[in-house]
């Protein structure tokens, strides 16, 4: 692919276009925004400049509402070779352009899988889909050299691919991620009359649960509206549950010691369900679960500490497969857990330590 179009430069369409011009794509940008357009190209990730003729492919990355309009936009003045969404539905957008009379088969529907709770293009980052599942909803129509365009992207953005039936996708998506964002709001809303006193312990769980409560409410709607049906259908399941629960839970204060244990085990049911539920959760690059073992560092909040950690690790030969950080309330430092294969996990510790960091079991 030698150059592309990304209409649409908030979070994902410039994080794509950054991924795009860091391997050598020639990448245009549009946005209904001048604005959004500028930021993203001060960024790097493209020319505001409008291509002299069709380009090889057309990433619309708008709202999913606005999908097919701006994808039907697109072919009709033959902006590129190929036209692609990054909407978070595939059902929706694919029907509708269908309606607007729209030829689809140089059209491919996908979604990564990787995003921010952040809108607009100043979240960006290049490495966003980097190890990522990345949908593609090929149909027998389409196009082999825009399939082929579609596969090109997704390993430039070093994604994974994944090619689904756009509705599959959209149950899937139901439950790993729309019914999630909507259980996370539900916590994040618990807060929002909290007296002061109960919001001042919040700890990493609870930021851990409601990181994604304060993505773009509008956005949301407009992804939950294409997609209502399957979602409620989850959405009934885990009410069905809370319910149990609920019951358990109360069953826990009853003075009859029967009812005690029923309670109980009711809980334990659930907790356990859990843990067999995050167990299936993939690893990077959309492997099998990894069993990191965790190296945890205390580090003052000064500037330069995590990239002196990054580098007493690399000087170790120590391959960080992954890392959090929890900061301490009221303290100016926290806890960097560096997640390591088991094997190194000694060597990183024995070699921090030698450098005179802090490390805590
Ligand atoms: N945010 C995520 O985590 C995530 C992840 C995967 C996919 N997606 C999908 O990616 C798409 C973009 O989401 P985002 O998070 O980048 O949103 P965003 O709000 O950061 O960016 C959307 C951009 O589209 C522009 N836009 C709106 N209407 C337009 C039009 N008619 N023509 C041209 N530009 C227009 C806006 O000005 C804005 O810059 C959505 O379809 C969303 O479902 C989002
Ligand atoms: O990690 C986040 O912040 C996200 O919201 C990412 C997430 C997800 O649910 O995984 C959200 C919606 C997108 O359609 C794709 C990815």
């Amino acid at each position: 692919m030698r150059s592309a179009l990304v209409i649409g430069t908030g979070l994902i369409g410039t994080s794509v276009a950054l991924a795009l011009s860091a391997r050598g794509v020639r990448v245009h940008l549009e946005d209904r925004d001048p604005e959004q357009v500028r930021t993203a190209a001060a960024l790097g990730a493209g020319t505001e400049a409008p291509p002299d003729g069709p380009v090889d492919l057309a990433v619309v990355s708008v709202p999913p509402a606005l999908t097919a309009p701006v994808l039907a936009d697109a072919v009709r003045r033959e902006a590129a070779r190929g036209y692609l969404d990054v909407a978070s539905v595939k059902g929706r957008p694919r029907r509708e352009l269908a309606d607007l009379g729209c030829d689809t088969t140089r059209y491919l529907g996908s979604h990564p899988m990787a995003g921010r709770e952040r809108s607009g293009p100043l979240a960006a980052t290049a490495e966003l889909f980097e190890g990522r599942p990345w949908v593609l909803t090929p149909t027998a129509g389409t196009d082999t050299e825009v399939l082929n365009l579609a596969l090109e992207l997704v390993a430039l953005c070093r994604a994974v691919p994944v090619v689904m039936d756009a509705d599959a996708h959209d149950r899937a998506v139901a439950l790993v991620s729309h019914t999630p964002q909507l259980l996370s709001s539900l916590v994040a809303a618990r807060l929002a009359e909290a007296g002061e006193a109960a919001v001042r312990l919040c700890g990493q769980g609870i930021r851990d649960v409601t990181r994604i409560a304060a993505s773009d409410p509008a956005m949301w709607v407009d992804i939950l509206s294409a997609n209502p049906g399957p979602v409620a259908d989850v959405l009934a399941e885990v009410a069905a549950d809370l319910d149990e629960t609920v019951r358990a839970l109360r069953a826990l204060e009853s003075a009859d010691e029967h009812k005690r244990a029923g309670g109980a085990a009711g809980i334990e049911a659930v907790l356990r369900r859990g843990n067999a539920g995050r167990a299936r959760v993939p690893g990077k690059h959309g492997a099998a679960p990894a069993a990191y073992e965790t190296v945890a560092v205390l580090i003052s909040d000064r500037p330069g500490e995590l990239a002196r950690i990054f580098a007493d690790a690399g000087r170790a030969g120590v391959n960080v497969e992954d890392v959090r950080i929890e900061h301490a309330t009221g303290q100016q430092a926290g806890l960097v857990q560096l997640m390591v294969q088991p094997a190194v996990a000694p060597v990183l510790t024995a070699a921090l330590r030698e450098r005179g960091w802090s490390i805590r079991q």
